[in-house]
């Protein structure tokens, strides 16, 4: 069973883990490849794993896509994880990129299927949802995503403890900057055991219905998300997120791209 401490992910503003603002006024965005090739948004789905909570979009990108992107993020200098966490942050293993690039976020939002799946705006003009239920689904307003982005490199062993991702309020810049807060997480996946990649489940654990908690039923199964490449999953954080972790990974990298949903704020 999980344990129900709630150690939190580091903040992204936090200014000591932060490093695209502390080093990051000096720091070049690097030369990202380009984003190609991509399979057309309209053969493409968003799937309500858990509906509320996790949402996949499977091939956001492609093989061949994520296989340049490793081969380019292999040249970026990671850092690994200071082995001691702060108090209440979360035990993460890994190495890891971190910078501030709106961009390249704007790049990954709107140069790939995500916005237009997010927004849910088809070709024929049809939408599944209502304004109203998309605003509740997200949190809000979605605007596009948090310009500061993590790139983790999981090796043999390296994992990501349990813990919960908390919100961030940031600014998108313009013109006109537009102050936005952080409501989903997004990974997205490059590597999987296609590319050798043993291990590294991203797991949710629900919690126990409140009148069930002190009941002794068994606690709700972990929630498991295997990896894909080029597979997108996006979960709710802040208040509502779930308990998660990355496995360790036991053979090969796990190799993965990190931002967050923003709504206006
Ligand atoms: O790498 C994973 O599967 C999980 C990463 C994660 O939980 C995070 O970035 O907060
Ligand atoms: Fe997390």
């Amino acid at each position: 069973m999980p344990p129900k401490r709630k150690s939190k992910n580091e903040s992204s503003s936090n200014p000591s883990t932060s490093s695209g603002t502390t080093h990051g006024s000096t720091k070049q965005p690097p030369n990202w490849p380009a984003f190609q090739p991509l399979i057309p948004t309209s053969d493409l789905s968003l799937h309500e794993l858990l509906p509320g909570q996790i949402v996949t979009i499977p091939n956001l990108w492609t093989a061949t896509l994520c296989k340049t992107y490793v081969s380019f993020l292999s040249s970026l200098p990671l850092t690994t994880t200071p082995g001691k966490p702060r108090k209440g942050d979360a035990v993460r293993v890994n190495d890891r990129f971190q910078i501030d690039d709106p961009a390249f976020a704007e790049r990954l939002w709107s140069g790939t299927a995500l916005k237009d799946l997010v927004l849910d705006i088809a070709e024929d003009g049809t939408l599944e949802k209502s304004d109203a239920q998309r605003k509740e689904l997200w949190g809000g307003e979605v605007i596009g995503l948090n310009p500061n982005i993590r790139i983790y490199r999981y090796s043999k062993g390296q994992f990501f403890d349990q813990h919960y991702d908390d919100f961030n309020n940031v600014v998108i810049p313009g013109p006109p900057a537009t102050p936005a807060r952080t409501t989903w997480t997004l990974l997205l996946y490059l590597t999987s055991p296609a590319t050798g990649c043993i291990g590294g489940e991203t797991v949710f654990y629900p919690e126990p219905e409140p009148s069930k908690k002190k009941s002794r039923e068994p606690p709700p199964e972990p929630f498991v998300v295997d990896l894909e490449v080029g597979l997108a999953l996006l979960h709710r954080h802040g208040a509502d997120c779930m308990l998660h972790e990355g496995r360790e990974v036991l053979e090969g990298e796990k190799w993965v791209i990190r931002s967050d949903l923003c709504v206006r704020r």
